[in-house]
């Protein structure tokens, strides 16, 4: 059931108590009651997902809205990124059901395998391979049809149900059907074509070396030019919320409680000669009355990269010096709990091109733009039905001979991790107001560093826990982020040099006109570089958490969400947080067995 207050709760005591209904936390929590003989008890700080307000979380198009600056984010910025001319980021992450899987912008992407092999190697524990993670790979998702496939559909629409039928493209040959399962949240190909396709297709045959063409990038090698892969169906955002949790709402053994945040997590007594952190402390507000509540076998912290490393520290698991000097009694002395902060940078670059067909007419013209979200309205499909960002991604390597690895070790986690990503945008894309257009058409390509060695931190401001955390990522702060970066942008130049773009390109956008020269890219990317929103490795497995991901040296606690990469996955972080938290629930499951 579902509820908004501590005092509906049915009890004190559960079997498991998981803190965050975000991506991972959904997931665990439908696993876990999945034994009707256990309960469960799940705190989530954020809101419900349903009611009238949440149209821009529902409709792919306006991801962009979602967040920051909503009732569904909690609003963050970093501090100033000296590596960004010292400006600070807007750090969004979803505060609403679902966490950020409500509120992201629904690229599916599960990395490559040689990510899992290494976090295998880190953690000590085969069973997170690639091949042996094969199942909850299977488990988690599934591939339907794009907004604009062969589909009967049910449209519920003012009202009214209507059958409706939606004829559209074939999505033969952009994904490789061996690799999807039968799981809950359901993934598909674009859902609307867009003016850019044809001549990215072509580019991957006029450069087939540089830039070949693959066929499904979720298949352990992502390395290539595919279609991209969306958390969509029915033209609609598919999130944790939709997809895990809110299916199971009725179970009788599960209790959601929404509004509320866990402020500490208290320990118990003694178990196994190491401190029992089976208990949690939460509040509605920072005036409003503390409430407890307590793990019969565990707590799970999922309350995403920067807030479980926030609560653990509020809980006086961190760092001896930094958590005396707020105040707070120290109860495990570690002081990589919250440290190593990873995140992509990301850079976006921008040409006019010879189109009136582009995005970028929404901006300008809210007649086309009103039409879009009728047609949406009226049967979820049309532009607003398909991911914002792109049709198409690239997940490259920088060949062995370029001379930057004469100065520089290769960080990738193997052969078949890429170096960085390419997005290619149907619409004008930039970190900043400066230089924007008001007519016109745009291609934009955006480049991801994939495996940063840049680290950050989120740290404690105060011992007050409705206190925003310090957050740095610590964007392109390493010599060799930005030597990736600029390899990024240089292979995003060749690409549009390629002849399937003559005639379509017109020029550089005024913006990011300056980048021909390697002094001049990288001052753009000082200048526009950001961050993807991709947080990981404050509480990673091997300095925070075991190979299980139970808590290093206490006992009742595991961590399962984004914080536990030791290194962030060379992908979109959504999928690799689902699939660590299907095999998390197996571990669970087993470890309580008798
Ligand atoms: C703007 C944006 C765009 C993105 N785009 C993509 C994309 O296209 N594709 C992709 O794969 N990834 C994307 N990501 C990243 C991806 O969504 C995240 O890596 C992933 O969802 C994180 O899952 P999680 O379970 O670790 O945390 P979350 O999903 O953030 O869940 C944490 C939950 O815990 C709750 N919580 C926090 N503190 C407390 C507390 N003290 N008490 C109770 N509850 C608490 C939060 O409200 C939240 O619901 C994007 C992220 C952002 C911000």
């Amino acid at each position: 059931s579902l509820f908004t207050h501590p005092s509906q709760l049915r009890s004190t005591t559960y079997d498991y108590v998981v803190v965050g209904a975000g991506t991972a936390g959904s997931a665990l929590a439908s696993r876990l009651s999945e034994d009707r003989h256990v309960r469960v008890l799940v705190i989530e700080a954020g809101r419900s997902d349903n009611g009238t307000d949440v149209v821009n979380i529902r409709i792919p198009f306006n991801a962009p809205i979602a967040t920051p600056g909503t009732p569904f984010d909690w609003n963050y910025t970093t501090v100033n990124q000296g590596s960004l001319n010292n400006q600070p980021e807007a750090y969004p992450r979803g505060k609403v059901l679902g966490g950020t899987s409500t509120t992201n912008y629904l690229v599916y992407t599960r990395g490559a395998s040689n990510d899992y092999d290494r976090l295998a190697t880190v953690a000590g524990d085969d069973g997170w391979t690639w091949d042996n993670l094969h199942p909850y790979i299977m488990k988690h998702s599934s591939f339907v049809a794009s907004a604009d496939g062969w589909i009967f559909a049910l449209i519920s629409y003012g009202g009214h149900a209507k059958l409706t039928f939606i004829a559209g493209h074939n999505t033969s040959g952009q994904f490789d059907p061996a690799w999807h399962g039968n799981g809950p949240l359901r993934t598909s190909a674009p859902g609307f074509p867009t003016v850019i396709d044809s001549r990215v297709m072509a580019t991957t045959q006029t450069l087939p070396d540089e830039f070949p063409f693959n066929v499904d990038m979720n298949s352990g090698n992502p390395l290539g030019i595919g279609w991209t892969q969306s958390t969509i169906a029915n033209g609609t955002r598919q999130s944790a919320a939709t997809a895990y949790l809110g299916p199971i709402l009725f179970r009788s053994n599960l209790d959601v409680l929404i509004n509320t945040q866990v402020t500490r997590l208290i320990q118990t007594g003694r178990a196994g000669g190491k401190p029992d952190f089976r208990g949690v402390e939460f509040a509605q507000s920072a005036t409003s009355p503390r409430h407890r509540a307590t793990a019969r076998r565990e707590v799970i912290l999922s309350a995403g990269a920067v807030a479980t490393p926030q609560v653990l520290l509020l809980s006086g698991i961190g760092d001896r010096g930094a958590l005396s000097r707020l105040g707070i009694r120290t109860i495990i002395d570690n002081p990589h709990v919250g440290n190593h902060l990873q995140d992509h940078p990301f850079v976006p670059l921008q040409w006019e091109v010879n189109s009136n067909e582009t995005f970028d007419q929404f901006s300008y013209n809210p007649d086309a733009a009103a039409a879009a979200l009728d047609q949406w309205k009226y049967n979820h499909t049309g532009p607003f039905s398909t991911n914002p960002i792109a049709n198409h991604l690239a997940f490259l390597r920088i060949p062995e001979n370029n001379l930057i690895w004469e100065q520089f070790e290769d960080t990738s986690s193997g052969p078949h991790a890429p170096h960085y990503e390419i997005a290619f945008d149907n619409l004008y894309i930039s970190t900043s107001m400066e230089n924007r257009p008001t007519s016109g058409g745009f291609l934009s390509v955006t480049t991801i560093v994939t495996s940063p060695t840049s680290r950050g931190y989120v740290k404690l401001n105060s011992s007050n826990p409705f206190d925003p955390p310090l957050i740095d990522p610590a964007l392109l702060s390493t010599d060799y982020d930005m030597a990736i970066m600029v390899e990024a942008i240089r292979a995003a130049q060749r690409f549009v040099d390629a002849s399937p773009w003559d005639g379509f390109i017109i020029s550089p956008s005024v913006d990011s006109a300056q980048t021909t020269t390697i002094d001049s890219i990288v001052e753009y990317s000082r200048r526009r570089g950001a961050t993807s929103d991709h947080p990981t490795g404050t509480a990673q497995v091997g300095k925070v958490v075991n190979g299980d991901l139970t808590v290093k040296d206490v006992s009742g606690l595991r961590v399962v969400d984004a914080s536990i990469f030791p290194y962030v996955p060379t992908a979109h972080t959504q999928a690799p947080v689902y699939i660590v938290a299907e095999r998390a629930a197996d571990l669970i499951k087993a470890a309580h067995r008798n």
